[in-house]
């Protein structure tokens, strides 16, 4: 057994683990970073990069359909291969020399096992030889393990060998038949990529589609998996899965059996603190729950001393950027403490998150797309505000007409009026993804209505569907 000491120790190199890790070495401080298996972490392998290689072909195409000069130019369908080759490359082929490189170049050392914490500010990691680390942390261990597939006690269908979110995004061919459980972002993603792909997709979806979206954006792409031939089954219960030679069989509740290739079970996340040694520091495994400024809280809600926890590992916001927010501040955080450097933790101040509670981005690469930042009508109404939903028709809007024949799309955005701010904005559409911003910088800026109006959209652009957001609700 080996034994070194660091200023921070961090369990976990995925996009959080390594943007922490960063953050603390540009402050000053040593740091080592424990992964088991790839560095980069879900978002760079199995999830973020690959699937939006994949659901970037189906766009494209999509784009060019719209347009008829662009169309006539279109001769076949989508070369599977070439897009799963694509895939492979964004994947990095799912080697890890690439960002080992740049964590090397940094300055992090980077420590290859399954990291164990075995006493406070104490980290034992055990190699894939079996070889034992003791890690210790002069000022903090931060946890950034974040999550694995949940599979649902469905009876059955641990046995029939059920693709997770890691199958569907590095399949090397598709199913003939892919069933998904599971309406979410996962579920609808895959959907969207498998069925533009060619294959059949059978989609069981028991709490609706994308249900935290607000429902006409849904609607929007249940209406355009609906087109490409998708079996959308809102309400449908699995009761059972069986798998034989045949391949897998989902009875649902209602007696009907649905015979398909291969199942994705995309019905959420579990945190990976299972056998990270919690106890060792108080802490039971599950979700961790921490402050402002990312430090754990144990039951009685009181900071461990000297422990963070940041990215999916924390339920905040299970996103890539998200995390990486939480990330930038509790690397700055760890390095003021350390310092003794005053901690700025009022709201919106450079150690706190604040944003994850007003402001989240999200895209989902849907074919069309639906972006949102802030609230959903349903959302502000369960926080307890009074909001003012507007809603305007995005195909009407010039910029959208001149990007696509037959535009059709929809945005929203909800008025908080006691400030005159916005607190919500969604919107759906084939490319709106770049809209976001715009949306995320009004809300995180508590911009007011009356300055919005003097925030121009470029014509002809999509961006113009700000100001007749802005009309409709009155000035
Ligand atoms: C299919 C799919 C698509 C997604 N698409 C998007 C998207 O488009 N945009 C977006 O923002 N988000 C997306 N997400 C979410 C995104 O992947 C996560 O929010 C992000 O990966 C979280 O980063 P993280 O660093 O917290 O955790 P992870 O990326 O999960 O990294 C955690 C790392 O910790 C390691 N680890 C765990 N336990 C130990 C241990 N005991 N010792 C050592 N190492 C350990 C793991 O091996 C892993 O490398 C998607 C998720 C899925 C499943
Ligand atoms: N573009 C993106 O930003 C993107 C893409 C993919 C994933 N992600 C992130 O990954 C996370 C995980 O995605 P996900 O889709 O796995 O989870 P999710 O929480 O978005 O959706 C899971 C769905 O499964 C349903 N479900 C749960 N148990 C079920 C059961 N027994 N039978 C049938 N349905 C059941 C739920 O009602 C829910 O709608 C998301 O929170 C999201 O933030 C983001």
């Amino acid at each position: 057994m080996t034994g070194e000491q660091y200023d921070v120790v961090i369990i976990g190199a995925g996009p959080v683990g390594e943007n922490v890790a960063d953050r603390v070495v540009q402050g000053g401080l040593t740091a080592a970073i424990v992964e088991a298996e790839l560095v980069g972490g879900e978002c760079s392998y199995w999830a973020c990069m690959p699937t939006k290689a994949l659901l970037r072909d189906v766009a494209a195409l999509r784009a060019a359909r719209q347009l008829p000069g662009a169309a006539a130019a279109i001769t076949g369908t989508l070369d599977v291969r070439a897009v799963l080759a694509r895939r492979d490359r964004f994947a990095s082929h799912w080697h890890d020399d690439g960002q080992v490189e740049w964590l090397e170049s940094v300055g992090i050392t980077l420590v290859r096992g399954r990291g164990r914490l075995s006493a406070p500010r104490t980290v034992t990691v055990t190699g894939t030889d079996g070889e034992v680390t003791t890690l210790t942390a002069r000022h903090a261990v931060v946890i950034a393990t974040g999550t694995s597939a949940a599979l649902p006690p469905i009876p059955g269908l641990a046995d029939a060998a059920p693709w997770t979110s890691r199958e569907a995004v590095s399949a090397m061919s598709l199913p003939e038949h892919l069933a998904i459980i599971g309406g979410g972002v996962v579920g609808t993603e895959m959907a969207t990529a498998y069925s533009a792909l060619g294959a059949r997709v059978t989609f069981i979806a028991r709490d609706g589609v994308l249900p935290r979206v607000e429902p006409y954006a849904a609607q929007h792409v249940v209406a355009s998996l609906e087109a490409a031939g998708v079996r959308v089954m809102i309400g449908a219960e699995p009761a059972r899965v069986d798998r034989d030679a045949a391949g897998v069989h989902i009875a649902l509740a209602d007696g009907e059996v649905i015979d398909a290739d291969e199942v994705l079970v995309a019905t959420g996340r579990r945190p990976n603190t299972g056998d990270l040694g919690l106890e060792h520091v108080g802490l039971t495994p599950g979700w961790l729950r921490v402050d402002e400024t990312l430090r754990v809280l144990d039951a009685d809600g009181v900071p461990v001393d000297g422990l963070y926890a940041a990215g999916d590992v924390n339920a905040r916001a299970l996103l890539t950027h998200q995390g990486k927010y939480q990330a930038r501040a509790a690397g700055d955080v760890i390095v003021a403490r350390a310092t003794g450097t005053p901690v700025d933790d009022a709201p919106w101040g450079r150690h706190v998150v604040t944003a994850d509670r007003r402001a989240i981005p999200q895209v989902i690469f849907t074919d069309p797309e639906i972006v949102s930042v802030g609230h959903t009508l349903a959302s502000a109404t369960e926080a307890g505000l009074t909001v003012r939903p507007v809603e305007y028709d995005l195909g009407a809007v010039a910029g959208a007409q001149l990007h696509a024949d037959g535009y059709t799309g929809r945005a929203s955005i909800l008025i908080d009026d006691a400030t005159n701010t916005i607190v919500g904005f969604t919107a759906v559409g084939p490319d709106v993804t770049e809209l976001v911003h715009g949306a995320t910088i009004a809300i995180a800026g508590e911009v007011t209505l009356d300055r919005l109006w003097h925030a121009v959209p470029a014509y002809p652009t999509m961006s113009e569907i700000w100001l007749r957001l802005l009309e409709t609700a009155g000035r």
